[in-house]
């Protein structure tokens, strides 16, 4: 039995516009809500939500039922951590902070089983195996594995270049707030400046072959970076939707 098809990976290779939403909650029950909604791919924040590996195994199980593809953001692109959420069960992979094509080398081979790469094999007792029940797992994994790389630095832009000419790389995701912030601008991912940048990286990546992502947290935002020729794009969080929608629920009957 072969590891499960990931059809968002496959969905990226096609071409298709694939629209997400970050899950910011930490909690397996938001992530099952969010999971009934309908996006094509919801992403665990492992790096700004209070989230650890049982958590994150968590909102995977959650998740299992959903249409929703589950893309789990880690903390930071290490590789005991990369281990643990494949193991745990996830297939998509998404690394923030990415500045250079080294790294991004060493992140295929985190993904990857030796020789080839560094995984550790835990497939007999892992989730991702369905605790065995996947018996080719090993062999086949790999090919079901997305990885995207966040570049969300001046020093990111400035190697985006050699980081898209790594073999293994299936997406790269622009994170604006980062990137606006490192270029001095303290978030305004809106300032005509940043939004040039992006828009320049967004057409290098297509034109790469690999898939733009980026996300915006408002409507003008998202429909600027679709128009920009993201691919995969989150258009929001699940926190900033409930906190919006409580508050405009309280000013319509306490006013
Ligand atoms: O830099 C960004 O923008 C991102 O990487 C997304 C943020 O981390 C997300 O938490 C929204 O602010």
């Amino acid at each position: 039995m072969p590891a499960p098809k990931n059809m968002f990976k496959q969905a990226l290779k096609d071409g298709k516009r694939q629209i997400g939403c970050w899950l910011s909650f930490a909690e397996e029950v938001t992530a099952e809500v969010m999971g009934t909604a309908g996006f094509d791919w919801l992403v665990i924040d492992g790096e700004h939500a209070a989230n650890d590996i049982r958590s994150i195994r968590a909102q995977l199980m959650a998740l299992e039922a959903s249409v929703s593809h589950p893309v789990v953001r880690v903390p930071i692109g290490e590789t005991w951590i990369i281990k643990q959420v494949l193991d745990a069960g996830a297939q998509t992979v998404l690394v923030p902070m990415v500045d250079s094509a080294e790294q991004a080398r060493e992140l295929v081979r985190a993904v990857t089983y030796p020789p080839e790469g560094t995984r550790g094999v835990g497939a007999a007792a892992a989730r991702a195996t369905r605790f065995g029940e996947i018996t080719d797992y090993v062999k086949t994994a790999g090919d079901e594995i997305c990885l995207l790389v966040q570049v969300e630095s001046r020093a990111g832009i400035a190697a985006l270049d050699d980081i898209l000419a790594v073999e293994g790389i299936d997406g790269v995701f622009i994170g604006p707030a980062d990137l606006s912030t490192d270029m001095g601008l303290h978030g305004n991912s809106a300032d005509p400046e940043v939004r040039a940048v992006i828009a320049d990286a967004i057409a290098r990546i297509a034109a790469s072959g690999k898939a733009p992502g980026c996300l915006g947290t408002t409507d003008e935002a998202v429909q600027a970076y679709l128009d920009m020729g993201t691919q995969f794009m989150a258009v929001g969080l699940d926190v900033v939707l409930l906190a919006q929608a409580a508050r405009a629920k309280a000013r319509q009957w306490l006013s």
